[in-house]
């Protein structure tokens, strides 16, 4: 059997849990209290109200454009602001000095006074520079797209290492960044413009500007000690879990695409999900029994996305390391996505960085395209001729489930050995790994002791190699 849940009311599923504590977190940035101060005068903490995206279309078709401005919209929903309005200048690079042209900029500023926007949302990493330049313009708060993503890792970041690793990649953003009122108290206490020279004369704003910058590397650097010493831990973890003979079978993906759903209704737990990025961040283990017997384990992991930001690759990866050093990926794709191209071939990309990183052989890959319950039959069909080999559900309506079960199961069955095996009374023990992890057919007592008839994995098959007859 797999995991019982029960759904009622009074006994919410693990997943509504979490979207309960979602609901009521605080937008805190992941600094100790120690920081307050910093965080408080110079990380410019987003309260994303009303929102006006702004893009620069570079390369590409007007659909793809359209489609990234479309996932910016989704991020910044995420982050829990209200999108009012969203637009694009095509040019051939962003603008050196502001990101947008000059006139664009002009018109975002125009834009801004119409909706009674709060902040811009910019489509792409700028510089401390751009941002600024930009801010002059518009005059509101301009952020841009790593800033967002960061800001929705450091909201949905729940163990310990993932809540570390988070903090480390806004602190390394906010670095090169740090200014607003320190910036300004430096010039008002620094003295006049070009008097802040000499000796003695950096004002007090200058020198706090500095002791935050220092105080901010200290910790980076502590919490870099710490994250490399949980890293030791789970790598002994991992290394005590491979010895298993359970099948590990990790669930990968685009952001979205419905990898938590899918991990839910093939084994009834309930991990969070929800119409949000970055819904799931930290992998989620769930044991399930396949309809022949085999015990297998579900990994969840976190979506992925383009352009990650850098600060947050490292984090990133680390929830992935041991995701996939998995039997089998199974790689869930939103069918109703315009470009399920590009979400493969990001999630194939950061997965072969992964594993080549981790010296891992790359685990087979099963192709599974979810969400059929909400495409129509010519979409339907261009998806089976472009995917021959995928597998077609939705987590959804259930529709495709048994199907994708049944491919499960038949690769785990892969190598299996059927065999009967004579088990003397002393080693009762086998009996039991024999239950666990072994497919038993049939059970017979007799005066040796028992004669069992069973289909199991090859490896269990070398193990009790002696008592097969
Ligand atoms: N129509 C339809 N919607 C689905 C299906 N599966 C999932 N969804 C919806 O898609 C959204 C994302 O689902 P999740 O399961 O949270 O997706 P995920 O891939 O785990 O997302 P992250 O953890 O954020 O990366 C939710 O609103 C789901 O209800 C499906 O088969 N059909
Ligand atoms: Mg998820």
């Amino acid at each position: 059997m797999t995991e019982t849940h029960i759904d009622t009311p009074e006994h919410p599923t693990t997943g509504e849990l979490a979207l309960d504590d979602r609901a009521s977190l605080q937008r805190v940035v992941g600094l100790s209290t120690e920081l307050d101060d910093v965080t408080e005068v110079e990380y410019r903490q987003l309260r994303l109200e009303r929102v006006v995206l702004v893009g620069v279309w570079t390369s590409g078709t007007l659909a793809q454009a359209e489609a990234s401005l479309a996932e910016l919209a989704a991020l910044a929903e995420t982050a829990g602001s209200e999108v009012l309005e969203a637009l694009f200048q095509r040019r051939s690079k962003p603008d050196p000095a502001t990101y947008l042209g000059s006139g664009k900029a002009q018109e975002v500023r125009e834009v801004v006074l119409a909706t009674g926007a709060d902040t811009v949302v910019c489509d792409g990493e700028l510089t401390p520079a751009q941002l600024t330049a930009l801010e002059k313009v518009v005059k509101v708060k301009v952020i841009d797209r790593t800033a967002l993503i960061l800001d929705i890792f450091a909201q949905h970041a729940t163990s310990r290492e993932g809540k570390a690793q988070v903090s480390l990649a806004q602190m390394e953003y906010m670095l090169p960044r740090l200014r607003g009122w320190g910036e300004s108290m430096s010039r008002q206490a620094g003295g006049r413009a070009g008097s802040n020279g000499g000796v003695g004369l950096r004002g007090p704003g200058e020198t706090k500007i500095e002791t935050d910058r220092r105080r901010i590397r200290e910790r980076m650097a502590k919490l870099r000690k710490e994250i490399r010493g949980m890293k030791t831990a789970r790598t002994v973890k991992r290394a005590a879990r491979r010895r298993g003979t359970v099948p590990a079978l990790t669930v990968v993906g685009y952001t979205n695409a419905g990898k938590s759903s899918l991990v839910n209704a093939m084994t009834g737990a309930g991990v969070l999900v929800q119409d949000a990025l970055f819904a799931t961040l930290d992998p989620t283990t769930r044991r399930a029994e396949l309809a022949d017997g085999h015990e297998v384990v579900f990994t969840d992991t976190v979506g992925f996305v383009r352009h990650l930001p850098t600060q947050l690759v490292e984090a990133f990866r680390s929830t992935l390391e041991e995701a996939v050093d998995a039997d089998l990926l199974i790689h869930v794709v939103d069918g109703a996505d315009p470009f399920p191209d590009l979400q493969i071939s990001t999630v194939r990309q950061v997965l072969r960085e992964v594993l080549e990183e981790e010296k891992l052989p790359p685990p087979p890959e099963m192709l599974v395209i979810n969400k059929i319950d909400a495409i129509d039959d010519v979409r339907m069909t261009t998806l089976r001729a472009e995917f021959p080999d995928a597998v077609f559900v939705s987590a959804r309506t259930g529709e495709g489930l048994p199907g994708l079960f049944d491919r499960i199961t038949a690769f785990v069955q892969r190598d299996d050995v059927e065999a009967d095996l004579q088990v003397p009374f002393a080693r009762g023990e086998v009996i039991s790994r024999l239950h666990q992890y072994a497919h038993v057919l049939s059970t017979e007592h007799n005066a040796d002791g028992t004669r069992l008839h069973v289909r199991m994995p090859s490896a269990l098959a070398g193990e009790f190699a002696d008592l097969i007859v």
